[in-house]
């Protein structure tokens, strides 16, 4: 039995080992060192199939759960007591047994664009026609598409810095890439525009870190409050239930945006089509306090816009392997 007079014990966090998990996992660290210096936290590394597949087509693997799933039996193992991740890597349904414990105050949620030096200055609104843009997301690939045909979409593999050596060496005129990856690896002096929502709604929890644990693991729990930033949790939530009722991973065309003024959150959602021709978008608004009704709320609406019918027809593509 844990006594409020038991010795402080070891935590044991888990990590991917990518350059941006383990940015993500010491500030995690850190922020909770602050909080409890008499707890030591050690930090534990797992490769997960995500990791081991990078120069494959991730976003026809189409399997949810890629970088988070060896962390989590890892967790449920009582190898690890808790893990990061990127939230937009955290499936909306976790695995029996575990919780998402905590969200942390969120970064820039937005998608940037990343030029090729040659075209310094220019923005996404003036590139030349045939510019050549990267992006490995079905999501920013149909909002892109729909909004600006005559660029030539071309996927993009690898961590960042295999990403943008491949710009620079001039295989792509540009990137798209989520602003808070290049903030926290340190090149947030790569972004030449943040796009407004107008032209990209971001995926569902970008920006913002997930913390997952034991569901029973009470005091565990509670620490991790200490780190929660409640508006970015609010703001998840609706994101995630969203999410969650369309069915979708974070594979799928599914954009969002929300923001909250005085206690109202205001949630944006888009189901688009691979190709960008269908495309279904609305809004929500209500009390923070009822973020996951919001969500669902919003996505019974894009169903009955159809959205269930152009999701339907890219779960079928990614079946047939296509
Ligand atoms: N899909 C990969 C991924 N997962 C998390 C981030 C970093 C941004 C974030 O924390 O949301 C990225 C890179 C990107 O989308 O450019």
């Amino acid at each position: 039995m844990t006594s409020v007079s038991s010795p402080p014990r070891t935590i044991r966090i888990g990590s991917r080992k990518s350059q941006l998990a383990l940015v993500q996992t010491y500030w995690v660290r850190e922020q909770l060192q602050k909080s409890f210096p008499e707890i030591n936290f050690e930090v534990h590394t797992m490769s997960t199939q995500g990791d081991k597949i990078l120069d494959v087509a991730l976003a026809k693997i189409g399997d949810k759960g890629l970088f988070t799933k060896e962390l989590e039996v890892g967790m449920l193992n009582q190898e690890i007591d808790f893990a990061v991740h990127s939230l937009k890597d955290l499936p909306t349904n976790l695995p029996e047994g575990l919780t998402l414990a905590a969200i942390t105050e969120r970064e820039n949620p937005a998608d940037a664009l990343v030029l090729h030096e040659k075209h310094k200055g220019l923005t996404i609104e003036n590139l030349p026609a045939g510019a050549v843009i990267g992006t490995s997301s079905l999501r920013r690939l149909a909002q892109l598409r729909h909004k600006f045909p005559h660029f030539t979409f071309k996927d993009i593999r690898g961590n960042l810095n295999t990403r943008m050596a491949k710009l620079d060496a001039g295989e792509y005129d540009a990137l798209i890439l989520a602003v808070a990856g290049l903030e926290r690896l340190g090149m947030g002096d790569r972004v030449h525009q943040i796009l407004p929502k107008e032209v990209s709604l971001h995926a569902v929890g970008q920006g913002a870190l997930g913390i997952e644990c034991r569901a029973d693991d009470q005091e565990l729990i509670s620490l991790l409050k200490a780190i929660e930033h409640p508006e970015t949790r609010d703001r998840c939530l609706a994101e995630r239930a969203f999410l969650r009722d369309l069915e979708g991973g974070c594979q799928v065309p599914i954009g969002v945006n929300t923001e909250i003024e005085n206690g109202n959150l205001t949630l944006s959602g888009i189901v688009a089509s691979v190709d960008g021709q269908k495309l279904v978008q609305d809004t929500v608004s209500g009390p923070a306090a009822n973020a996951e009704a919001l969500g669902t709320e919003l996505a019974n609406r894009l169903r009955q816009q159809g959205a269930q019918e152009i999701l339907n027809a890219i779960f079928a593509e990614i079946q047939r392997g296509s």
